[in-house]
């Protein structure tokens, strides 16, 4: 694992020495939308106009954030009109690779389709040359202009949920305007406590910063199962009706690796998903929806966390566990 400074990669673990221990994510840097029009977004530039075939997706299957924009492509039909590669599990020295060679096939990679490179940091050298900062994924890559459009899952999925609509006729709405600042208050508990919960507590390297994210993302697990508890879904319409919306589908991501890989490798166990009934209905309800079942790879996502975090796992054995209710039901 690492990062590009001036275009060179250096292998290097998060810092989290200036933060007295505590695992701080930086903010994503390329931020430009793809558009209906290709009129600029809510940041960015424009010139990013929705086109079938013009956009190439990066993702890894074990990264929750990659899996959101994984998720709303199915959800959205976009699978025609944007292709993905897929890197392999392990993140080791050189960061996400393309291995298509792996001796397991069900870690090998898909291989970077569309340039056959080895690294994920070649795509952003590719993109700019001197690039500075982590290579993360996923990536939103424009074949038009060779360039990334966005690194930041949380607006490829804004994208992806209305920029292609007149392309592929579904108009299904998952940030409808009447429920927006519902979803964003619900957003802001979920991602902070939960989806980046589970991250500072695993990558805390001391016990006061560990103790403070692991009872805070406990805290909002109980308040979301209290609102899962009395509506099918987060957010709730004026009738008091729960509606699907984006806000389920984040929370989903970290649901599903939540028993699998938070409990045990990222210590975030004081209970599991299992013990909650209303959250483990709801996972289950969420997995079987049409086109979601197939984006849930628990080999890839147990393997990534287990083998490629060497400093909290150092022997990379990956658990054989545990049993998960929602994929045997
Ligand atoms: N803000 C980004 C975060 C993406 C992210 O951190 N991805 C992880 C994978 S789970 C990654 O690629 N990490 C590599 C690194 O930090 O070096 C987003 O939501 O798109």
């Amino acid at each position: 694992m690492g990062l590009l400074i001036n275009g060179q990669w250096q292998d290097q673990w998060y810092d989290t020495e200036k933060t007295g221990g505590a695992f701080q994510r930086e903010d994503a840097q390329l931020r430009n939308w793809v558009t209906a029009t290709g009129a600029a977004g809510p940041n960015g530039v424009g010139g990013f106009k929705a086109e079938s075939g013009r956009y190439h997706l990066y993702v890894s299957l074990a990264c929750p954030w990659a899996h959101r924009t994984l998720i709303f492509r199915q959800l959205k039909q976009l699978q025609a009109h944007i292709d993905v590669s897929i890197v392999s599990p392990d993140m080791l020295s050189n960061g996400w690779e393309f291995d298509t060679n792996h001796p397991d096939k069900k870690f090998r990679s898909s291989g970077d389709t569309l340039f056959g490179s080895t690294c994920m940091h070649q795509i952003y050298t590719r993109h700019k040359a001197n690039y500075s900062g982590r290579v993360t994924v996923p990536v939103l890559w424009d074949k038009q202009q060779n360039c990334i459009v966005s690194n930041e899952s949380s607006e490829i999925i804004r994208m992806m949920n209305s920029a292609f609509n007149d392309l592929t006729g579904n108009t299904d709405d998952y940030y409808p305007a009447d429920l927006r600042r519902q979803i964003d208050g619900i957003n802001e508990l979920v991602y902070h406590k939960i989806n980046n919960g589970v991250y500072k507590s695993g990558f805390a390297t001391a016990a006061d910063k560990y103790e403070v994210a692991v009872s805070d993302l406990f805290d909002a697990l109980d308040s979301v199962e209290a609102i899962i508890a009395r509506q099918d879904f987060l957010v709730a319409d004026a009738s008091g009706r729960g509606v699907l919306t984006e806000a389920d589908w984040r929370l989903f991501t970290t649901l599903v690796r939540f028993d699998a890989v938070y409990v045990g490798h990222f210590k975030c166990n004081i209970r599991r998903i299992a013990d909650y009934p209303a959250l483990s209905d709801y996972l289950q309800r969420l997995y079987q929806h049409p086109g979601i079942a197939a984006t849930v790879n628990i080999d890839h996502i147990k393997r990534h966390y287990y083998y490629s975090h060497d400093t909290i796992n150092p022997t990379r054995i990956v658990p054989v566990g545990p049993q998960l209710a929602f994929l045997q039901d």
